[in-house]
């Protein structure tokens, strides 16, 4: 099995507040990984670096054998955890845009996305519902061939039909080549669709492993783990 992104003694701190304290994980290719963690955890600092948003203050992180940089950003495909569109857009605007700035972007791909979240493609951003806001952004993210998508918090603050229509759109259009990294606090919705999982306290794995290994060793479900873990 090979590591697409290997981390060691990674360390991140901002002012006084240490948000990674270092911090060792590996992650398989061709694996839907969850990171889980409560707020403020280091969910987002450690996808930051992972994105080459931010740099880390200790350690090391190679991403398919380079650090973060030009080539780690051409192969990961990034979800932020708010909207990253341009309200004028319209939905047919944000996919141009999309296409102009990423050579990996799939239109057709794209289209056929809007049409399974059935989303209008002359609608205006600024009149999209924030659930459908998240539906076009996880289009775009998705539509592109990347080697590693990373989706920060994908089904946060959207209704549970609309999470279920993202959470399938994520599903159907996973392909195995590729390597997905999620963080949620809402484990019970997607524990399902991870292959490993995570466990993020303080800026330190408490816990990772194969998400069915660890329901059978257990006898309980990722999410009472969780409640069992941070509860
Ligand atoms: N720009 C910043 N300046 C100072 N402290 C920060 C900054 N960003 C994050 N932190 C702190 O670092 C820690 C980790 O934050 P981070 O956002 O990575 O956690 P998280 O697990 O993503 O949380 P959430 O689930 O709430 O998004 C928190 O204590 C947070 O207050």
């Amino acid at each position: 099995m090979t590591n697409i992104i290997e981390i060691k003694g990674l360390s991140k701190s901002y002012l006084n507040k240490k948000a990674l304290n270092n911090l060792d994980l590996n992650i398989e290719k061709g694996k839907v990984v969850g990171i889980l963690g409560p707020n403020g955890s280091g969910k987002t600092t450690l996808i930051k670096i992972i994105t080459g948003i931010l740099r880390q203050s200790k350690g090391e992180i190679l991403i398919d054998g380079s650090k973060p940089g030009v080539y780690t950003k051409s192969i990961v495909s990034y979800l932020p955890d708010r909207n990253f569109l341009y309200k004028w857009m319209t939905v047919e605007d944000s996919i141009k845009f999309y296409k102009d700035f990423y050579k990996d972007f799939d239109e057709s791909k794209a289209y056929e996305l809007l049409k399974f979240m059935k989303l209008d493609r002359k609608a205006k951003v600024e009149s999209l519902s924030k659930g459908m806001n998240e539906k076009l952004n996880l289009t775009l993210v998705l539509s592109r061939n990347a080697k590693i998508y990373i989706l920060d918090e994908p089904i946060a603050g959207v209704d549970p039909v609309a999470r279920d229509q993202i959470l399938d759109a994520i599903i159907k259009n996973y392909n195995r080549e590729s390597t997905m990294i999620i963080t949620t606090h809402l484990v019970r919705d997607m524990e399902n669709i991870f292959d490993d999982v995570v466990f993020l306290r303080e800026g330190v794995v408490e816990l990772s492993g194969n998400a069915e290994e660890l329901r059978e060793e257990r006898s309980m479900q990722i999410d009472d783990l969780y409640k069992e873990i941070f509860g």
